[in-house]
């Protein structure tokens, strides 16, 4: 079985890999992202996810590569990490009492195949309070994430309701993509716990 490098800095990511009873590396894609404004979101985590991808597997050219890219987008609008205080507000503000998607891209690569795939949740706010708001900036939570918010952390207590995959929400749709594993010839270690 060929070794699986993770192309990611995520710990979430590292996390439901980990859950999948698959064994893996982690080597961190440094790649100044480039961002082209004409694709759909579908497309930009596509591509954000064979741009990490691909750099890691030019320095493995053995193994098969994971990489992931998640964007919340909101009326067609895509929320990546916010930059800072001001911004984390501007879009926990947007995404109150709304309903917005988050998705995640993943490519998968060896030598002598890939996969690249897009998955779509919808997630539905409550409507915030401008205390709720700072108080989940003062936690530092909104720093590394998506739209500012972390569905599995604090940022829980906003979320009314969604419809799709909630790890894809994390940022990588687990389920899928082990799947997808099975054709690049790694599978899981079912007769572990
Ligand atoms: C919406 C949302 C996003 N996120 C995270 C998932 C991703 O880690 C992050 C989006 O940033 P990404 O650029 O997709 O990933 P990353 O920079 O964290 O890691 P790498 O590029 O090295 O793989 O937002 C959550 O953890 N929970 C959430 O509810």
């Amino acid at each position: 079985m060929k070794r699986l490098i993770l192309a990611s800095s995520s710990p979430r990511r590292k996390e439901l890999l980990s859950y999948a009873l698959l064994l893996f590396d982690v080597c961190p894609s440094k790649i100044e992202e480039v961002m082209d404004p004409g694709l759909s979101a579908e497309e930009l985590v596509c591509s954000l996810a064979e741009q990490k991808a691909r750099d890691i597997f030019s320095q493995h050219p053995d193994a098969v590569i994971a990489g992931s890219d998640t964007i919340v987008v909101l009326d067609g609008k895509p929320l990546g990490k916010p930059k800072d205080k001001q911004e984390a507000r501007d879009m926990l503000q947007m995404l109150s009492g709304r309903t917005h998607e988050v998705y995640t891209g993943v490519c998968l690569i060896d030598s002598d195949r890939s996969s690249v795939f897009a998955e779509k949740t919808e997630v539905r706010f409550w409507p915030l309070t401008a205390e709720e708001i700072e108080w989940y900036i003062s936690t530092k939570e909104p720093f590394d994430k998506a739209g500012a918010y972390g569905i599995q952390g604090k940022g829980a207590v906003f979320v009314h309701s969604i419809t799709g995959d909630y790890y894809n929400v994390m940022g990588l749709p687990i389920s899928r993509v082990v799947r997808e594993l099975e054709g690049f010839g790694i599978f899981r270690h079912l007769g572990q716990s």
